[in-house]
Formats: C-alpha cells, sequence, structure tokens
C-alpha cells in the first residue's frame, strides 16, 4: 500500500487538494475529521482536556467550545505543547485506524492529510509527501478570509507550525498554490500521474493482496515440504 502524506501549512489549501483527491476516486484520511473526533463529548480526548482546562472550556451543550480553546493555544506555546501532549496519542491511534480501515477494504494507494506531518513526527511513514506551498502573504488573506480572523489571530495560528518554506524543502513533490485553481488543477495532474505510477515491491507487499499473496506463499511452500519430507 502506498500511503502519501499531504501536508502543509493553515490555509494552505490542503483541503482543497485532499478534495481533488477524493473527486480522482482516492480514498483520503484526514487528521483534522480525526482530531475533532477524539474532542467530541465524551470521548478520551474531550476527558483529558477538561481535567487540564477545566470546566470553563465547555459549551453549554457541554461540546468543547473550539473557538476558546483556538484562541488560548494558539496564543501561548506551552498551552498549546499541552494540548498536543493530551491529544497526540488519541490522534495518532484514530489516523492508525483509519488507515487500517482502507488497507482492509484492500485500497494500494491512500493520502493521509495531516497539517502537523513533520512537527509530529510522521514523515517517516508516508511515501512520497506532498507540500502543498503557499507565500505567507497569500496564507494570510486566505486565512483571514475563510476565517474571519483578526491578522494578530491569523498570525499567531502560521507562527504555531513549522515554517512553510522549511515544509518545503522536506517534500518529495510540492504543489504551489498562490495562483488561481485552475493553476492548482494542472499541478493537481502532473501530482495525480506521479503518484499512481505503479507500486514498489515494498509497497505491494504491505498491500492485502500483498500480505495474501505472502500468506498464499508461506502455505504452499510449507505444503511442499510436507510432501517432500513424507516422499523421502
Ligand atoms: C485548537 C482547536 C480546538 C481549534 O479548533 P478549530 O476548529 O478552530 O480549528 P481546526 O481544528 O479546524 O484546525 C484548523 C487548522 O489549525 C491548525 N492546527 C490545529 N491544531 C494545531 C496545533 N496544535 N498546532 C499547530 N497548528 C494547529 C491546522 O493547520 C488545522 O488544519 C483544534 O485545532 C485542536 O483540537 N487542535 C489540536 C489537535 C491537533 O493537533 N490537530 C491537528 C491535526 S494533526
Ligand atoms: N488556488 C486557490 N485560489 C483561491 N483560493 C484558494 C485556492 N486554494 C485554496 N483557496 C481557499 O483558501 C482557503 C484555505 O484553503 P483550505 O481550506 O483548502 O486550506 P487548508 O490547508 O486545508 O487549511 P487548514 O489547515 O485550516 O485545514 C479556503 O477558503 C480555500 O477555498
Amino acid at each position: 500500500m502506498r500511503i502519501v502524506g499531504l501536508t502543509g501549512g493553515i490555509a494552505s489549501g490542503k483541503s482543497t487538494v485532499s478534495n481533488l483527491f477524493k473527486a480522482s476516486g482516492i480514498p483520503v484520511v484526514d487528521a483534522d475529521v480525526v482530531a475533532r473526533n477524539v474532542l467530541k463529548k465524551g470521548s478520551g480526548g474531550w476527558k483529558r482536556v477538561i481535567a487540564a482546562f477545566g470546566e470553563e472550556i465547555l459549551l453549554p451543550s457541554r461540546e468543547v467550545d473550539r473557538p476558546k480553546l483556538g484562541q488560548m493555544v494558539f496564543s501561548s506555546d506551552s498551552t498549546r505543547q499541552l494540548l498536543n501532549k493530551l491529544m497526540a496519542p488519541y490522534i495518532s491511534t484514530g489516523i492508525f485506524w483509519e488507515i487500517l480501515k482502507q488497507w482492509a477494504k484492500g485500497a494500494k494507494l491512500i493520502v493521509v492529510d495531516i497539517p502537523l506531518l513533520f512537527e509530529v513526527k510522521m514523515d517517516k511513514w508516508t511515501k512520497p509527501i506532498v507540500v502543498v506551498w503557499v507565500s505567507q502573504e497569500t496564507q494570510l488573506k486566505r486565512l483571514m478570509e475563510r476565517d474571519g480572523l483578526s491578522e494578530e489571530d491569523a498570525g499567531n495560528r502560521v507562527m504555531a507550525q513549522m515554517s512553510l518554506d522549511l515544509k518545503r524543502s522536506k517534500a518529495d513533490v510540492v504543489i504551489e498554490n498562490n495562483g488561481d485553481l485552475d493553476h492548482l488543477n494542472q499541478q493537481f495532474s502532473k501530482v495525480l500521474s506521479e503518484i499512481r505510477r505503479p507500486l514498489t515491491w515494498t509497497e505491494f507487499w504491505r498491500s492485502r493482496q500483498g500480505a495474501f499473496s505472502v500468506l498464499g506463499l508461506v502455505t504452499s511452500g510449507l505444503f511442499v515440504c510436507k510432501h517432500f519430507s513424507f516422499g523421502s
């Protein structure tokens, strides 16, 4: 199975690109969705976050007040590190399960969309790594427009992540998303043919079909050995 890592910065266009992958029939595991699920009322992550941040972080519905928590963690490094530490085991287990589900369905190629791929050191599990890059100016503009944030709040969110230039230097494939959507689509077509190239042997053995082939080979090997030992 080929596990493509899709990453970038906040509002650099990862979701826009992952929608293009989905539209091309490629399954996408979205770390933001996993992170939202592990913070839902009653979940393990929700309990740990309340234990650390208190009931003040809850809405009257007892769901986590995400904008309030966001305001706290994006304006303080230590608070963000605390939240990351509390949620990391739940998020990585959630991502692992989503990948396993795709494996069980027989998927040979999947995309994992993780904003913090390098920060949480999950880059070693994905190949190739696709980074969606934009200039900081475009990033801030799109973030302020999409989320209705002030320049200060948007800047805090951008600064909470590894710089996009550094992420770009670690990429196997870079998608430059400063232009319009047509320009993005043109680059996407090239990326799609690149990641759809035939699987390497290692990737094949990691797929469900590869694992069953190994099982089949081992079983027939054992059968042949048994047959020969009876014959001699
Ligand atoms: C702080 C929270 C509650 C804010 O929620 P909100 O709905 O406003 O934002 P959302 O979850 O949609 O995230 C938007 C973007 O913010 C960035 N971001 C989120 N968490 C972090 C973080 N801990 N550090 C840096 N950037 C982050 C990502 O680029 C993400 O795509 C939420 O982001 C959260 O629970 N973060 C911690 C979990 C996490 O690390 N998520 C990233 C998945 S790897
Ligand atoms: N090429 C483009 N031209 C114009 N707008 C774009 C382009 N690409 C993305 N956008 C817009 O920029 C905003 C950010 O894009 P998107 O939501 O895909 O980013 P993201 O990296 O997934 O963000 P996050 O990290 O917050 O999840 C969205 O409003 C999106 O519609």
